[in-house]
Order: structure tokens, then sequence, then C-alpha cells
């Protein structure tokens, strides 16, 4: 069905359904001004905002509107996460092309639900547009987290350990495989695949280890280097990270061999991989570490080497790792 056939508010009524799931904390949800909810007594607001561009962001000729819903809440969700905050009520914005469908809007939102489900997140409002070209979603998210447990990235002290949550480059592999005809035939691309169009954000680790003690965090959106060098600016440090200790997927491992890439490179300047970046005192870490059900992984340390991020091999050699990322108005 055409978008002018239902219209524009014809089109958000059959939107808003299903869109509470933590009812308490909502007064008014889509369909006023305004959306109206009850922030919890005495924990520190956050809220933040992340914008998915057609061709920039994603390419609808390998992301099903669903999968694109679902990454548009997942990278602000990151963004809470990164916070050690419980996220709470989003807002969507759509800028949609005339001829898009009304079924593929009402994938994008089962996506979009779907996480959101899962996450306890409401959805409160929006705005719907029309685009002269390409499609955008924007999504703001609010989030709340008790005072004593928020995380900056400005927290970061020399003889902190540098932990990661998961493996990095999957997600910059997965789009390299994307654009790659005839990809159902590598038996390695399906879990890099669903890391680059469906990430996991890590929210309840999030959460976790800024009640137990991080001194700073962020979320890898544009690779551990850009990443790695954010925490050392905004704390006034350095890092030391090795280059053995970085998790990389054997599928990233292959998928780089394929394309005749260095697969650390995928970790470090490919980005979009959702794990969380975190520096946290040794003896904090220790206390962590016991419980074997969590996946943190030890990769570096943090140093008095203000603003500098190197990289050590096994073999001893170092090289400078440079703040560089997916960066959306530069070439190099
Ligand atoms: N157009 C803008 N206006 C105001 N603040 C912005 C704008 N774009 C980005 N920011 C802010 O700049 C900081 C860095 O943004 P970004 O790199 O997108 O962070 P993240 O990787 O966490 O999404 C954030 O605090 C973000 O809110
Ligand atoms: C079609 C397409 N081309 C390129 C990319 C790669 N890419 C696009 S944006 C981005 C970085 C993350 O996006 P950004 O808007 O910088 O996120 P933020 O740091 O604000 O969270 C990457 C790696 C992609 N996902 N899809
Ligand atoms: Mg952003």
């Amino acid at each position: 069905m055409q978008l002018e056939q239902v219209g524009e508010f014809g089109l958000i009524r059959l939107l808003a359904t299903d869109t509470i799931n933590d009812p308490a904390t909502v007064v008014v949800g889509i369909g006023d001004d305004a959306a109206v909810f009850l922030p919890a007594a005495r924990q520190l607001q956050l809220l933040t905002t992340d914008m998915l561009v057609e061709n920039i962001h994603f390419d609808l000729k390998t992301t099903t509107p669903w999968q694109l819903g679902y990454k548009a809440i997942a990278v602000n969700l990151s963004d809470i996460a990164a916070m050690g905050g419980v996220p709470r009520q989003a807002a969507v914005s759509l800028a949609l092309p005339r001829n898009t469908q009304v079924e593929f809007v009402a994938n994008l939102y089962q996506g979009m639900k779907e996480i959101c489900r899962e996450f306890g997140v409401n959805i409160v409002g929006g705005d719907t547009v029309s685009s002269p070209q390409g499609l955008v979603i924007n999504v703001v998210l609010t989030g709340e987290v008790e005072p004593a447990n928020l995380v900056k990235r400005s927290g970061a002290q020399a003889g902190d350990v540098v932990i990661v949550t998961g493996n990095l480059g999957n997600s910059a592999a997965g789009l390299d495989i994307l654009n790659t005809e005839c990809w159902e035939e590598f038996d390695f691309a399906r879990p890099l695949v669903t890391s680059h169009l469906t990430p996991r954000p890590q929210v309840k680790l999030g959460q976790l280890l800024a009640a137990a003690g991080a001194s700073s965090m962020n979320d890898i959106s544009d690779g551990l280097g850009s990443e790695s060098h954010e925490i050392a600016k905004a704390s006034g440090v350095g890092m030391v990270l090795y280059a053995d200790r970085i998790p990389l997927s054997q599928e990233a491992i292959q998928a780089a061999a394929k394309f005749s890439k260095i697969p650390l490179n995928y970790a470090l300047y490919g980005g979009e991989d959702y794990q969380l970046l975190v520096t946290m005192p040794p003896d904090k870490f220790e206390r962590l570490r016991h419980q074997e059900q969590l996946r943190l992984i030890l990769i570096g340390e943090v140093t008095e080497a203000k603003d500098e991020v190197i990289l050590i091999y096994p073999d001893g050699t170092t090289e400078k790792i440079e703040p560089r990322g997916y960066n959306h108005f530069r070439t190099d």
C-alpha cells in the first residue's frame, strides 16, 4: 500500500500500537503535542540521540526494514549503556521518500518494537515527514542512572585496566561481506552480517560495570582507535593496548583473509561493534573477573602519557594508534 493512501495521520495510527512496555512511567504517549513521562525519584536523567541516514549508515539493498528499525534503537541503547544507565523513553523521527510502502514502515516499527520490548523502552512520540531523497531515521532516547553509578569518558586514571565486552571488528567485516556478491556462500559470513545489521547493545553489562566501579566507559561506534582516544583525551591520560589481546572472532579473521585486509584494522578502525570500552581500577576488575559468566576482556592499561594510545605487539614492537575511525566529513 502507498503512503498516500493512509496519509501522515493514518500511518501514525497504524504504528502507535504496542509502543508502551513500562506504562508506570508514561503519562501521555503518542498522540499529543508532547509526550509526558515520570522520571524516577533521585535518578539522574540521560538523553541521547543518533540518526541513521540511507547510504551513509545503511543500504536498503542489504538491510530489511525490520533490521533497520532494530539497529536504529540498538545504537541509541548502546549510548545509554555506556553511561551505566537504564533506558526509558524513545522518540522516533522518520523522513520517508514518497514512494515508501506502508508495509515497509510497519516492518521498520516491528523491528523497533521488538528491541524496545526486550529492554523495557517505551516509544512515546516522534515525527513523520516526507523526504525528497533517501530515508532518515532519528531516535531520541532517555535513560536513568543512580548518581553514584554515572560513568563518564573523563574518569580514567593511570594504572586502571582497559577492558572490552566482546569481539571487535565483526561489524566492519560484516559490511565488507554485505557488499560482496553471493556472500551467502561463505560459511563464516552469518555471524558477521548479524553483528552488522542487528548489533546487541551491552545494556546490562554497562549497568553492572558502572555499579562495580568502572572509571570511564565509551561505546564503540567509530572503532577502538577513535574511542580509545576519546577516553584518553577526556581523561587526560594515555593507554597501552596489547595487540594479541584485542578479541577478534575466527570469522572476522577469515573475512580479512578473503578481502586481503589486516584483521586488527577491522577492530581499530571499522566501527559499529557497539561493545563497551571500559577502564577500571585493577582491584575492582579482579573482583568481577571471578564471575565467570561475564565476557570481559582485558586489552591494556591506562598510562600517564597524555592523549597517546600505543599498541604493543607480542614481539615487543610498538606503534601509535591513530585517533581515526569512521568520520563523516573526512575521506582519508
Ligand atoms: N549537532 C549536534 N548538536 C549538539 N551536540 C552534538 C551534535 N552532534 C553531536 N553532538 C554531541 O557531541 C558529542 C559526540 O557525538 P558523537 O560522536 O555522535 O557521540 P556518540 O559516538 O556517543 O554517538 C555527544 O555529546 C553528542 O551529543
Ligand atoms: C551503507 C553503509 N556504508 C558505511 C557504513 C559504515 N558506517 C557508517 S556510519 C559508521 C560509524 C557509526 O556511525 P555514527 O553516526 O558516527 O555513530 P555515532 O558515533 O554517532 O554513534 C560506520 C562504520 C554502513 N554502516 N553502511
Ligand atoms: Mg552520535
